[in-house]
């Protein structure tokens, strides 16, 4: 039975329960109509190819189906479920974001999105706590968790690191966390730094009567990551950050299966999702990786600040959203909002974003022209104006800190 590309069209294609189907955008290459992009994406990313084949076999049952074709650019792929490994993330992503990312037949392609069937979902954990962890391991029943991230971001050593974590945590904030690229350096090592940091976690719950915790940098090759995150519960810690997509997907899935048995969350930054989703026209959207995150297990994930902040950011809010639907019984994920954030500007992501979220902030902190503490004071104090309902200026009347960093940043975005 002859397989070509023609054969992965068809417009009366009705998806079935199991399918994994798949919203793709794309700009047919030269030449090519919509159909024609569109058929040669369902073929490269299911079982075919350039060629015409002629199997001896019927694999028709493996061939993914193109539909919904719109001249807009938008297409639905279906893929039956036998074509995929179950549990297997990085399978699935090489049939649904591999070779099409590149092939000639489309100028650009960009994977927008995934419905994900119960069958296919099944065969991955989830989280482990999801939003749990801001009543199971934090006291943020009421209000968004705080976390801060030293800065500068690496070169600090680990007596600095551990003294900021301490003056963050006494001044409100609930998590200190690892920068992206702080791991395993000379200034700063690994090991010690777990140990001091969460020496001063114990000493500034027991000043405070607060829960606090420590979101450490683990990742590393698959078993070294692994050993640190052993490491981390050995030694009191209740939380791993990995860098989900410069670790790879493959090894999310590793961290994940131990960190079961360790009883620690996973808090997941995304530094490198932009080489995959900022050119909205091309590449994988961060809905996606959003998604794969979920499935793969993390905790939490940074979705970015809706705008408000220093990065570019794809539909937080809606991300948000996904990460807190029903996904076939799988856990929720709290979304970190992260990433140039300030007092002056805590009400506008929260208006956003809501409130179920942890708010992360570095510059916004460590910046504060009065210091770590005092920076850890006027976030927090900026949080609970909002959770009160009133103006951070009227807070800032019986909060000095927050008045002061108000004064120094004001309302507006940093770039
Ligand atoms: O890892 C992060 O989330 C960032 O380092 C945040 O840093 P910033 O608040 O200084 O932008
Ligand atoms: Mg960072």
């Amino acid at each position: 039975m002859g397989i070509a590309y023609e054969d992965f069209l068809d417009e009366s294609y009705e998806p079935a329960a199991d399918d994994l189907v798949c919203e793709f955008h794309i700009q047919p290459g030269q030449g090519l109509t919509m159909g024609e992009a569109a058929a040669r994406v369902a073929s490269e990313s299911s079982n075919g190819t350039w060629a015409a084949l002629s199997p001896e076999s019927d694999v028709r049952s493996y061939s993914a189906h193109a539909f919904d074709v719109a001249e807009d650019g938008s297409v639905r792929v279906a893929y039956p479920a036998a074509l995929f490994e179950a549990g297997s993330m990085p399978q699935i992503l090489s049939c649904i974001a591999g070779n099409i990312m590149g092939m000639k037949a489309v100028d650009t392609i960009r994977l927008a999105d995934c419905e994900w069937p119960e069958a296919l979902t099944k065969g991955f954990p989830g989280p482990q706590y999801g939003s749990a962890v801001l009543t199971e391991i934090l006291e943020a029943e009421d209000r968004p968790a705080l976390a801060t991230v030293p800065k500068p971001k690496v070169g600090l050593s680990t007596e600095e690191h551990a003294q900021i974590g301490y003056d963050a945590w006494v001044g409100g904030v609930d998590l200190l966390k690892d920068d992206e690229n702080l791991t395993d350096q000379n200034f700063n090592p690994f090991e010690e730094r777990v140990t001091q940091s969460l020496e001063m976690r114990d000493r500034a719950e027991s000043e405070t009567g607060e829960k606090k915790d420590y979101l450490v940098n683990v990742t590393a090759e698959t078993d070294e990551m692994v050993r640190r995150a052993e490491y981390v519960a050995d030694h009191g810690g209740r939380f791993v950050m990995v860098d989900v997509v410069t670790a790879g997907w493959a090894a999310v899935q590793t961290v994940r299966r131990r960190t079961e048995d360790l009883d620690v969350a996973i808090h997941a930054h995304r530094a490198m999702h932009a080489a995959f989703d900022r050119l909205p026209q091309h590449g994988v959207s961060m809905r996606v990786l959003a998604q794969v995150s979920r499935l793969c297990g993390v905790d939490h994930l940074h979705t970015g600040t809706a705008g408000f902040g220093k990065l570019e950011n794809e539909d937080t809010v809606g991300i948000n959203e996904w990460l807190r639907s029903d996904l076939h019984g799988l856990r929720d994920v709290v979304p970190v909002t992260s990433g140039g954030l300030h007092p002056g500007i805590v009400d506008s992501v929260l208006d956003a974003t809501g409130d179920r979220v942890i708010v992360q902030a570095g510059g916004g902190i460590h910046g504060h022209p009065d210091g770590t503490e005092a920076g850890a004071r006027a976030l927090r104090a900026a949080v609970e104006a909002y959770g009160e309902g009133v103006s951070l200026e009227t807070k800032a009347e019986t909060s000095p800190a927050l008045a002061v960093a108000l004064e120094k940043w004001g309302r507006d975005s940093p770039r």
